[in-house]
């Protein structure tokens, strides 16, 4: 018999009931929450006249639509107030750590659950978002739920899921200097598509993906969800105990680091699907259309949309060049930006932060464009001021905002773009209207975004 996967090892240690119809029954380890789909399912409960099952393995924060101007802003939009009011009032009544806007572990949930020891190898952890794929690179299985699911594990501290088929993609090589792990996933769905994955919870390995930090190793599994996957996920190593060794204050319990390691994938494991990309190759990459599948090394040209044999991906190239409004065989360092956006759970972290910095340092933001900087969580926020880069990005004339949250990565609260305006964001979506109605977004990893800020165009930091 073939050896067994990461994600079935997670899977088979947290199953407690399986074959429920085509699903298994899991059990969920660390249950995350935010203001946006929950209000519905804490209704749905006190209906049923129902409890929360497991408190403590709940956490809340207001992420989505806050403002980050500072953390007391009045929000005038009544919608939104009434949003984070509801998750508070709910988290009060029933018992659940909240973690309010400007409190020191507040901050997009997928930036703080790591941050606060909440993610560990072989975990299960659902959340009301797509991103929560973004803390399988600890080695846990983390996928999105829709309301209905939160509401069920509200009241059970369970899920029924039918169990995902397993992908893995092998990184083989070494990165080149100055391009990041944001490039590797946007080459990764640039060149297999947004549904390659589709199905199935997707594993790097390879030792490009063994050179990654933490906080890189998120930043692929976050976006791995742009592919159609259920969940990405890394095995933990090195890099990934001495991570949770800083967050948790020095070791872990006794027993527990010996359990994490065995969570990773027995040599002679069959995958249903295989991929490889060799990251010696890579280059900055940058999204030119409406969904990150339509990603070109920055150094290319706006593609035409007869350069795509299927129909299906020949339309959607001219329709995303007519939102866009970018001619084909344009070059893209050609392309000129208004608004630069470094933030949220993809590239908001303090290593994110830094890069930028780092390109900014001496420099300054173009006239005319505008470089907003949001902290995925406070914590990143006193880092980046305890290291001075607030100082760094102040003197280059960049918007260092006061307050973490998701800001102009969506278009939910205030932080938004007026119609035409084209930015570069360090964001995982560019689809249409994504940063605001008619806006149009690029997506760049960190020092390409700051790069862009300095130059006014689309650039890398060699540009400069
Ligand atoms: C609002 C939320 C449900 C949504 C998601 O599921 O991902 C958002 O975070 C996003 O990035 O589009
Ligand atoms: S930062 Fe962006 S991608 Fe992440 S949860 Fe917020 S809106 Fe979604």
């Amino acid at each position: 018999m073939a050896g067994t996967t990461l994600a079935q090892k997670v899977w088979q240690s947290r199953t407690v009931r399986p074959g429920v119809g085509d699903e298994d029954l899991l059990y969920i380890d660390m249950h995350l929450l935010h203001e946006v789909n929950t209000p519905q399912a804490f209704d749905a409960l006190r209906a049923a006249g129902r409890t929360v099952r497991r408190p403590d393995l709940t956490v809340a924060t207001e992420d989505h639509s806050t403002p980050t101007i500072s953390v007391d802003r009045y929000d005038p939009v009544e919608g939104r107030r009434m949003q984070r009011t509801l998750l508070r009032d709910n988290c009060a009544e029933f018992g659940i750590p909240f973690h309010r806007l400007g409190g020191p572990g507040q901050g997009i949930y997928a930036v703080i659950a790591p941050e606060l020891g909440l993610v560990h190898p072989g975990m299960t952890i659902v959340c009301c978002d797509s991103h929560t794929t973004t803390l399988g690179a600890f080695g846990a299985l983390s996928f999105g739920i829709g309301t209905s699911q939160v509401e069920h594990v509200l009241a059970t501290q369970t899920l029924p899921k039918r169990r995902p088929r397993d992908m893995r993609v092998t990184v083989t090589g070494t990165l080149p200097p100055g391009v990041t792990a944001k490039d590797m996933v946007l080459a990764l769905i640039g060149r297999y598509g947004t549904t390659a994955g589709q199905g199935h919870v997707v594993e790097y390995r390879g030792e490009a993906i063994a050179a990654l930090s933490m906080e890189a190793r998120m930043t692929l599994c976050n976006m791995t969800v742009e592919m159609g996957s259920a969940a990405g996920i890394i095995a933990p190593d090195e890099t990934t105990f001495a991570y949770l060794r800083s967050v948790l204050g020095g070791s872990p319990p006794a027993g527990e680091e010996a359990y994490w390691r065995g969570f990773f994938t027995d040599p002679d494991a069959v995958f249903d699907k295989e991929l490889a990309l060799d990251a010696g190759e890579l280059r900055p990459y940058v999204s030119w259309g409406t969904n990150p599948g339509q990603s070109i090394p920055l150094d290319g040209r706006v593609p035409h949309p007869d350069d795509f044999g299927d129909p299906a991906l020949r339309t959607a190239a001219e329709r995303a060049l007519s939102y866009m409004d970018l001619r084909p065989g344009t070059p893209m360092r050609d392309v000129p930006i208004d608004v630069v956006f470094l933030g949220s759970c993809t590239n908001g972290r303090i290593e994110d932060l830094r890069a930028a910095a780092e390109v900014l340092d001496g420099r300054r933001v173009a006239d005319g464009v505008r470089m907003v900087i949001v902290p995925g969580s406070m914590r990143v926020r006193r880092q980046a001021v305890a290291e001075g880069l607030d100082e760094v990005f102040a003197r280059a004339g960049a918007d260092f905002r006061a307050a973490a949250g998701c800001s102009m990565c969506v278009s939910l609260g205030e932080d938004r773009l007026t119609p035409g305006t084209r930015s570069a964001s360090s964001g995982n979506r560019n689809f249409e209207g994504r940063q605001g109605p008619g806006a149009r977004t690029h997506l760049v990893s960190p020092p390409v975004a700051a790069a862009t800020a300095v130059a006014g165009r689309l650039a890398a930091p060699g540009d400069l």
